[in-house]
């Protein structure tokens, strides 16, 4: 920019001293403004501008300001003459006298004052309207008969006053360029009136006839019907100014046309050679005045735009700004230098944050610059030399939250005067209507560290951030910094984690799959969004109040057929339109299903989690594989559209893993038309809301397995468990409850073939202790220990290290089960036809990764759960408190045994894993 590099030094003042200071800070020069320390300013032309608040009465202060303007190049001084001499800062002492050298005689000395330096009005105080009065200026200007009316203070402040100065100061560097000497500018607002106002002045002079007359009856001060403002019907106006006769043809012929048909003066109708008849003038205003008054602006404006009529609308401000190069309300610096063999640049926009400078905000920077340290400035602060400025400045919301209001309401807020308020990451709240209900309580908000303070560090050791985002906490923010940027984002619904290792290797930017296509990957972005938009927020609520999913919820995943698509691929998902045609039911395979069950689990609510029909995934298959058409018809489709629920009834007090210990028994009725069954149940996930229970029986024969639907001698109850009771786990008491022989699901005494789905428990816990490496992640990387941050301990890094090596384990052991599985079921989702069939393949795909899939579940919740351990001891307190930064730590640790016991005891699947494998050693017959 054409001043950059030039360094100005501006002596607070109100409008010119600062509008000459802007200028030259649009155009590039470093500007800094001295303010007097303690003081406050609504200086709003600060623009790009720097504060240093210094006092030049103590000496320290004087002496950094000599030094500040030794090395400048331009100085604006906005006082009334003698003031800056006082203070033994005047002109001689920088550029020097004839007989003494100055301490920067290279320095412009502007100096910008009202009156003339040394008329008789020199020492009075004034303003814009006594200066424009002075220059005679005044007296010309348009208003009634009796009086001038003032153009706001814009005549001489700005155009004589400020203008003026900034144009004498680049007067005078052409100057310095070519003597190499410094000068001193001396502009007065008088003068510069005068000067600006040389046409009609220089009219007046000479006698010109367009400035003869009393005032209202000239050419250009609304005498003259074609230089006017007109209203219109709506009350707005337009603009007419066509004085050329070429130009009032245009105009009236165009009026005439305009106006309503038949509209005259008494048959009277102006014509392009009355422009300059002055006896027609009062006929011809009328005409205009009623003319213009027949219609609205826009019609008028349209009327006349693109033409040479000279006329025009009358915008407001803020139509004028939408019809800027900037569209922005405040003006962009004007001239525009361009080079032409350069693209010009675009007006940079600026925000209501550029019209606040708060005095002293730069005082430490500056001086610092000069040489001086902390210390030396902490003295001066104490002399009274210096003020070093801690306040902010603040846009403040409108009612509505998040809505900035425009400028006018930008605060200057000095933290130490308002102590219920803090800075949160460049978020305002007010905490005054919320400290005695803070549930840290209300003394660690009044600490002096806090209290007015930013506090971003504080709060982010102690809260997580998603306590802001609360509705009830939200609310508290009532602005945000001027000029910063919040940096801690929310997380968006559907985003992929940044944190290294938070997500599966498949979906890290720039790492492969052998695994997972595009349409996994579509797939995966779609079941994100919904998961976090609807499951996530409601498992975090109902994991804690304990209650049943909601049925809105299970309705919204109906209308997916997410049910049908926790099930896995198979015959069931034919015909169905999953997650929107995302996926058609043929390709679906279990990596749709993987992404289904670890985009679940990543809620970190295990009893919800459950509670978010698990019984289903297991409690259904065995009517789908082995129920009867019949049944099949009446269950599957209420299953499948969330109308009715079930779960899978095997475990007892007696018989956990060890199914074949089960003691419930069916028994034929007399008849042979029911089954009477009698037995408890327990641990039964989702057993206290579902309306179907798939029971293991021991019956005459064997084991036989029932579907027995809600009804007489059908009692659940909660159990309490350590996790959540959205989990509806439940105690079951079967008193001669009966079903009928046609919901036998298999073969009588055929043994109880179910599907534990192991894998599915595998997926999820895979992903939950992913979140656990997460949170560690970034908790170690916030919390503070000994003055570090915690991850700057070995001993944390190792825990780091072990802790993703197992998740990253967990997860491409899964993988490669889970691509196996596809390929071994394909065979079972493309010709599945005949249950038995099904039943063959399950067996045959059973038989070889059975022995896998229980060491990976093992491997998966062993490693959890020492994931789980060193957790706890990373989070320390926090990792046992179920609220606040640890609590999915605390949540995660409190409900891992779960996953390390469904489906098996981890003792008891390694132990079935290498029997199998025994089994085949021994088959081969194989010798070292
Ligand atoms: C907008 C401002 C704030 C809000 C909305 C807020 C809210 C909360 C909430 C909801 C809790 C309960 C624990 C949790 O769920 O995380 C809490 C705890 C706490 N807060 Fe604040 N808080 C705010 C500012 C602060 C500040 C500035 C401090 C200063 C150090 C502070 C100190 C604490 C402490 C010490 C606890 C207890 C932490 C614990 O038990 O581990 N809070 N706050």
């Amino acid at each position: 920019m054409a001043l950059s590099g030039l360094k100005v030094i501006e002596f607070a003042g109100l409008a010119p001293g600062p509008f000459a200071g802007l200028i030259l800070a649009d155009n590039g020069a470093s500007v800094v403004r001295i303010d007097r320390p303690g003081a406050s300013s609504n200086d709003i032309l600060c623009r790009g501008k720097k504060s240093a608040a210094i006092n030049p009465k103590i000496p320290s202060g004087k002496a950094a300001l000599l030094r500040l303007v030794s090395s400048a190049d331009v100085l604006i001084d906005p006082f009334r003459p003698g003031v800056m001499e006082r203070l033994g800062l005047g002109p001689e002492v920088f550029l020097g006298t004839h007989n003494s050298p100055g301490l920067n005689e290279k320095l412009i000395y502007a100096r910008m004052i009202g009156f003339p330096r040394t008329g008789p009005h020199k020492d009075m105080a004034g303003h814009d309207i006594n200066y424009l009065a002075l220059s005679g200026v005044l007296s010309i200007l348009p208003g009634t008969e009796e009086k001038p009316s003032f153009p706001i203070n814009i005549l001489a402040d700005f155009a004589g006053g400020g203008l003026t100065c900034a144009m004498g100061i680049l007067l005078a560097l052409v100057e310095r360029g070519k003597s190499g000497r410094g000068q001193v500018v001396d502009a007065d607002m008088v003068s510069g009136s005068r000067y600006l106002s040389s046409f009609p002045l220089l009219g007046l002079a000479s006698r010109s006839s367009s400035m003869m007359g009393a005032r209202g009856s000239r050419l250009l001060d609304g005498g003259a019907p074609f230089y006017n403002i007109y209203t219109c019907q709506d009350g707005r106006w337009m603009s007419v100014g066509c004085l050329e006769p070429a130009f009032f043809k245009a105009f009236i012929e165009r009026f005439v046309k305009a106006v309503p048909s038949g509209f005259t003066l008494d048959g009277w109708i102006p014509t392009a050679d009355m422009q300059f008849d002055t006896e027609e003038w009062p006929k011809l205003k009328e005409y205009l005045t009623k003319g213009f008054a027949t219609n609205g602006r826009d019609y008028w404006t349209q009327v006349f735009h693109g033409t040479d009529a000279c006329a025009v609308p009358v915008l407001t401000t803020e139509e004028a700004a939408a019809l800027d190069l900037s569209r922005s309300l405040f003006p962009v610096p004007h001239p525009r230098v361009i080079n032409q063999t350069r693209r010009p640049e675009i007006p940079k926009k600026v925000g209501p944050e550029s019209l606040v400078l708060r005095p002293g905000q730069h005082t430490r920077e500056i001086l610092a610059e000069l040489g001086l340290d902390d210390a030396q400035m902490a003295e001066m602060v104490r002399e009274g030399a210096i003020g070093i400025s801690n306040a902010r400045e603040i846009l403040h919301f409108s009612n509505k939250p998040g809505d900035l209001v425009s400028c006018p309401q930008v605060d200057q807020w000095d933290f130490s005067d308002c102590v219920q308020w803090i800075v949160i990451d460049a978020r305002v709240f007010d905490l005054s209507r919320f400290q005695n209900l803070h549930p840290g309580g209300v003394s660690v908000l009044n600490d002096e560290e806090i209290a007015g303070q930013d506090a971003t560090e504080a709060f982010f050791a102690l809260h997580r951030q998603e306590v802001l985002e609360r509705p009830q906490y939200k609310r508290l923010q009532i602005g945000v910094i001027a000029g910063e940027k919040s940096v801690i984002k929310a997380p968006v619904p559907g985003d992929i984690s940044k944190v290294p290792y938070a997500e599966p290797s498949w979906l890290v930017e720039g790492f492969h799959s052998p695994y997972f296509t595009e349409n996994h990957r579509k797939f995966q972005v779609a079941v994100r969004k919904f998961v976090d938009e609807h499951i996530y927020p409601e498992a975090q609520i109902k994991e804690e109040d304990g209650t049943k999913l909601s049925q809105e919820l299970v309705d919204k995943m109906t209308s997916l057929n997410f049910h049908a698509m926790r099930l896995g691929p198979g015959k069931h998902l034919k015909g169905l339109t999953l997650m929107d045609g995302l996926v058609k039911p043929e390709e679906f395979d279990y990596f749709h299903e993987l992404v289904i069950n670890q985009e679940v689990a990543r809620c970190g609510a295990r009893g919800y989690g459950d509670g978010l029909l698990s019984g289903m995934v297991i409690g259904l298959p065995p009517v789908l594989n082995f129920g009867s058409d019949e049944l099949k018809a009446r269950v599957v489709p209420q299953v499948l559209q969330g109308k009715k629920f079930i779960c899978l009834a095997i475990s007892e007090a007696h018989a956990g893993s060890d199914v074949m210990g089960l003691q419930t028994t069916a028994v034929k009725s007399e008849d042979g038309k029911e089954w009477i069954i009698n037995g408890t149940k327990k641990w039964i996930t989702n057993g206290t809301f579902a309306d179907y229970f798939t029971v293991g029986c021991k019956t005459e024969d064997g084991f036989t397995v029932i579907l027995v639907e809600r009804g007489e001698g059908v009692e659940t109850k909660p159990i309490k468990t350590s996790y959540s009771s959205s989990a509806g786990t439940a105690y079951i008491t079967f008193d001669n409850a009966r079903a009928p022989i046609g919901n036998t699901l298999g073969e009588e005494g055929g043994g109880i073939f179910v599907m534990l789905k192991r894998w599915v428990m595998c997926c999820s816990s895979a992903r939950a202790q992913r979140g656990i490496v997460e949170e560690c992640l970034k908790w170690t990387a916030q919390r503070k220990a000994f003055g570090k941050p915690l991850n700057s301990q070995a001993v944390i890094r190792a825990k780091l290290a072990a802790m993703i090596s197992r998740a990253e384990s967990t997860q491409n052991w899964l993988e490669n089960i889970t691509y196996q599985m596809c390929n071994m079921v394909g065979i079972i989702t493309q010709s599945v036809e005949l249950d038995q069939a099904f039943v063959q393949s399950y067996k045959q795909q059973a038989g070889k990764l059975a022995g896998q899939i229980a060491f990976l579940k093992a491997y998966s919740t062993s490693s959890g759960q020492q994931t789980a351990a060193d957790a706890v001891q990373i989070f320390g307190g926090r990792g046992i408190t179920r609220t606040g930064m640890g609590r999915f730590i605390e949540h995660y640790h409190r409900t891992i045994a779960f996953d390390a016991l469904l489906g098996g005891a981890e003792d008891v699947l390694r132990d079935l894993g290498v029997r199998q494998a025994l089994q085949e050693v021994s088959m081969e017959r194989t010798k070292l």
